[in-house]
């Protein structure tokens, strides 16, 4: 069986004929409070041989994650108007409020089951709003001349109005990471019939790196392996999912390998997730690192905010807009990419 994935990516060739040893069947679990040596070579097996792995001891206040969980399931349910308000086209970063079946994830372009709230962290991008004032207010501060407008160096994040502690909550848990988050709400679907939706359709992510951290006790979280199989990553308190993305398979000449994964939430019960996607200053250019060339370099440079744009772009506007913003994203990075 050949799978790619929404990014093209071809080692995602699965087939029964692949080597025990180059598949695996769990997802490894990393401690972090091992010592150092044990804890990189547990890292470099499980970012070259599964692309997936948890994390414990990593010293994040589970009151700080409860608190993020507990805001996500009451914005969640805020009625359709007070989201709408947050909605992503409203802004020009392509983050904020997504709703259900608003995107799809997968290359058969299946609208995803989720509805979720995006957010960047950089210091621009909530220069313009103070906690509670709205977006219109921020609007009118902004100069229209200013660079502002630019995506993803220094668009502006919007917050819901009818949610103001919801910043404060986000940004608290966010100040512990870093680069662009989300939280996720998956409502129980159907278990069984021909084509089932999916909460995110198989995918690899974007960005370098991602941390998950799923909320509550609802399994749903499934990676592809070698082999053809799905994995389950089951939810554990206390700990986070990391994963490799594209960028940083990229860089690493499929070195680390950024693996297919989805969600199918067949609970019965409501699921809430937060990733933070982790990459690099915008400006970079992703290139096959030289340590990683024995087999000849598997890609060209890329800049990488012109990369994530390109990708979140084409699985959230229509065609028009899209050809339409490409050719200012160009313009604004590509000069990069020639340095
Ligand atoms: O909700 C999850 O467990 C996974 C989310 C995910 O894969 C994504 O947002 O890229
Ligand atoms: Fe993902």
């Amino acid at each position: 069986m050949v799978f790619t994935s929404f990014a093209g990516r071809s080692y995602n060739v699965v087939s029964d004929q692949v080597k025990q040893s180059d598949s695996f069947d769990e997802i490894p679990m990393i401690d972090l409070s091992q010592p150092q040596a044990q804890v990189v070579d547990s890292l470099r097996d499980a970012c070259t041989r599964v692309g997936f792995f948890s994390i414990s001891n990593h010293s994040i206040p589970q009151s700080v994650i409860d608190q993020v969980f507990s805001t996500a399931a009451e914005f969640f349910s805020l009625d359709d108007a007070a989201k709408q308000q947050a909605h992503f086209k409203n802004g020009t970063a392509l983050c904020g409020y997504e709703g259900f079946q608003n995107v799809y994830t997968d290359e058969t372009k299946k609208p995803d089951l989720n509805e979720a709230f995006s957010w960047r962290y950089g210091p621009d991008m909530d220069q313009f709003s103070e906690p509670n004032k709205n977006i219109e207010e921020s609007k009118q501060e902004s100069n229209p001349d200013d660079k502002k407008e630019d995506f993803l160096t220094s668009g502006q994040n919007i917050w819901p109005n009818a949610k103001p502690e919801m910043r404060r909550d986000i940004s608290q848990y966010y100040s512990h990471l870093g680069s662009m988050g989300k939280i996720l709400h998956y409502p129980p679907q159907r278990a069984k019939g021909p084509d089932p939706p999916f909460g995110i359709g198989a995918h690899t992510d974007i960005e370098c790196f991602t941390i998950l951290c799923q909320g509550g006790d609802v399994p749903a979280l499934q990676v592809l392996n070698p082999n053809g199989e799905w994995i389950l990553v089951p939810p554990i308190r206390g700990t986070f999912v990391v994963n490799i993305g594209d960028m940083l398979a990229r860089w690493s000449n499929d070195t680390f390998r950024s693996t297919i994964h989805r969600v199918l939430n067949i609970t019965g019960q409501e699921r809430y997730s937060l990733p933070v996607f982790i990459g690099p200053s915008y400006q970079t250019i992703i290139q096959p690192l030289e340590t990683c060339l024995a087999d000849g370099a598997k890609y060209d440079p890329i800049p990488a905010g012109l990369y994530v744009w390109k990708r979140l772009a084409i699985s959230r506007l229509d065609k028009d807009e899209y050809e339409k913003q490409l050719v200012k994203m160009e313009n604004h990075l590509t000069p990069a990419i020639n340095v």
